[in-house]
């Protein structure tokens, strides 16, 4: 999805949201569809906007400039619980005093549901997120994964369209953060909703989302798929956030052609004109590592550290150390050639 194509199933529409504290400016101009039943990710460095974003979205903020419009209709002067959408937050902000299922039924509660009824929904939301017979629980007695997962069924048992969830998973340790990555998913893809999630870990973004927005500096960078993302990044920001990056400074000398560092590489054409200043983007595990004199480029291996899966080396050429994926290992202290293909030489304007 493209900032500027509007989807047939969008549900929330940003429109030129900007937002001030005082004198600082946090949000400059942020305008998007988020699509229905989509998971999408807001990822990006610490304070560069996105929590601000999330609170706008949910109520708990007001846009200094632009429009939230949720299925068509701005919701700017709607309070949060007027609105259809329900916030997960990184401390679970359960009731300590009260069981689980109080935790799951107080809003439903307070809304004066038929008791019954209310019963019959807190079992769904328990099995809904696999904790099934846990009703009567306390929840000083759960561990941080299950508080948080109580936390969500309690967002979810007001059937919100949208759920938006700030870092939820920042407390836990990783391996119950990996878990609980999965688990989130087939959540959401299980109830269907609109998941809207904040992090600034690109490996988790990578793994949960249907579509992430990239942020800095209170501007979205990019949106796209995940793969999108990685394999085109719209500029150096991106490539270097996403994923491990090469990043020089060239220049184009034609369409196909583009110098960095002292040498001439064709690239795929993109349109920049003949003396343009680029960021020019390669991967490590796009450098195939071949015999000294049989590449492009020579260098000097200067570290090899086993990853499991490929052997990462960084490699000395003339002015540059080259990050390196490769599945064979060459010597440390050995002279080394390296290729590098046009489509794998990603050219994008300089920052
Ligand atoms: N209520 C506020 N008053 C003044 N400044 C604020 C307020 N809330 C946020 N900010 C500032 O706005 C900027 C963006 O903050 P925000 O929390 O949205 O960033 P973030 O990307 O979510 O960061 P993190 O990943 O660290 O949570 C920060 O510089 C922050 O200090």
């Amino acid at each position: 999805m493209n900032e500027k194509t509007r989807p047939n199933d969008y549900i929330i529409d940003l429109k030129h949201i900007s937002k001030s504290f005082e004198d600082t400016q946090v949000l400059d101009d942020i305008s998007m569809y988020i699509r229905r039943n989509e998971f999408l990710t807001l990822l990006g460095p610490s304070g560069c906007g996105k929590t601000t974003l999330l609170r706008i979205i949910g109520g708990f903020e007001s846009a200094t400039e632009g429009e939230v419009l949720f299925e068509g209709k701005n919701i700017g002067d709607l309070p949060p619980y007027k609105r259809k959408i329900n916030t997960v937050f990184q401390k679970y902000a359960l009731f300590p005093h009260m069981n689980v299922e109080d935790n799951i039924s107080f809003g439903l509660q307070i809304k004066k549901m038929d008791k019954k009824l209310i019963q019959k929904k807190v079992y769904e939301m328990l099995e809904l997120v696999n904790l099934k017979g846990y009703e009567k629980r306390s929840i000083d007695s759960l561990s941080g994964g299950q508080q948080q997962r109580i936390a969500i069924a309690r967002a979810l048992v007001n059937e919100p369209q949208v759920l938006l969830l700030d870092e939820p998973l920042g407390a836990l340790d990783l391996k119950l953060r990996k878990g609980m990555q999965l688990e989130l998913k087939k959540i959401q893809q299980k109830v269907g909703i609109t998941f809207i999630y904040v992090t600034h870990d690109q490996e988790e973004a990578l793994t949960m989302s249907d579509t992430i927005a990239i942020m800095n500096e209170g501007r979205v960078q990019q949106i796209g798929t995940p793969v999108d993302i990685y394999n085109e990044p719209k500029n150096a920001f991106v490539a270097d956030f996403i994923g491990e990056s090469n990043i020089l400074q060239g220049i184009m000398l034609k369409d196909y052609l583009v110098r960095f560092h002292d040498v001439d590489f064709e690239c795929v054409d993109r349109g920049f004109g003949e003396n343009m200043p680029i960021d020019v983007v390669v991967r490590p595990e796009d450098i195939k590592i071949v015999d000294k004199d049989q590449g492009m480029l020579n260098g000097l291996v200067e570290s090899v550290t086993f990853k499991g899966v490929h052997y990462e080396m960084i490699v000395k050429s003339t002015s540059y150390s080259w990050i390196v994926h490769s599945t064979v290992m060459s010597p440390i202290g050995s002279q080394v050639g390296m290729v590098i293909t046009p489509p794998d030489i990603h050219i994008m304007k300089r920052r």
